[in-house]
């Protein structure tokens, strides 16, 4: 973890993309905490990514958003970042009490922080190419949205564990999103699909949305 004495004391700045599911994670836990913070837009689109030069580089060595300025230190990668926040913020908490349940939000974030949507992130379908990424997402998407559906089956209340709102579900949120995006049948998972119509109205999630960011454009592609 490197220091950075410039956000000792200040404002916390998240390095951020409008539509990065993974930035947008940690804008809900930080709107859901009630913590300030100030927003840089990394471009992963414009001059081939920002996010490959120099100076964020050294910010960000995977050369991804989020990255996190807080207390004095760069944070990077979005699940460890909420973990921080939770045990550095615990008002409002984003992890239950329960053990168990404990557990099945862990479940349902690894389904989806390792087993949807680093598959279907923008280096990999860059790799895959132009003709055959919509299937390849759908295809990963449908699979982890499969086993998320299950997971939910006997741990959802309201949210995705129970009746509060947990880091699971700052994790599934985006990754509907991207489900639209690539169009993938959403029908065959109501309980996602309910969970989700149940947060689009709830404020943190709402200011989190890619279409509140600075650095979203004029008009929603895709969306
Ligand atoms: O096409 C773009 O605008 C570029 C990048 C993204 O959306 C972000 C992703 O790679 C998807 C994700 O965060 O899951």
């Amino acid at each position: 973890m490197s220091t950075n004495s410039a956000s000792i004391g200040t404002q916390p700045i998240l390095y951020s993309y409008w539509r990065s599911s993974c930035s947008w994670r940690v804008r809900i836990a930080m709107n859901l905490k009630e913590i300030p913070y100030d927003i840089k837009p990394i471009s992963l689109i414009k001059s081939g990514g920002e996010q490959h030069c120099n100076e964020y580089r050294e910010v960000n060595p995977m050369e991804q958003v989020p990255a996190l300025q807080i207390d004095g230190h760069t944070l990077i990668e979005s699940v460890a970042i909420m973990h921080y926040l939770e045990e550095t913020r615990p008002q409002r908490p984003l992890l239950p009490q329960d053990v168990h349940k404990r557990a099945k939000v862990r479940e349902i974030i690894e389904i989806i922080c390792s087993g949807i949507q680093p598959l279907q992130n923008l280096i990999v379908l860059i790799h895959v190419g132009e003709e055959k990424k919509k299937e390849w997402a759908q295809h990963w998407i449908t699979r982890g949205f499969r086993a998320v559906e299950k997971a939910l089956s006997t741990s959802a209340g309201k949210y995705c564990v129970g009746d509060e709102i947990s880091m699971a579900d700052c994790c599934l949120v985006p990754q509907v999103f991207n489900a639209r995006r690539f169009h993938v049948d959403l029908r065959p998972y109501p309980i996602i699909l309910r969970i989700d119509r149940e947060l689009e109205s709830n404020p943190a999630f709402r200011a989190a949305h890619p279409s509140n960011q600075p650095d979203c454009p004029p008009e929603l592609p895709n969306k």
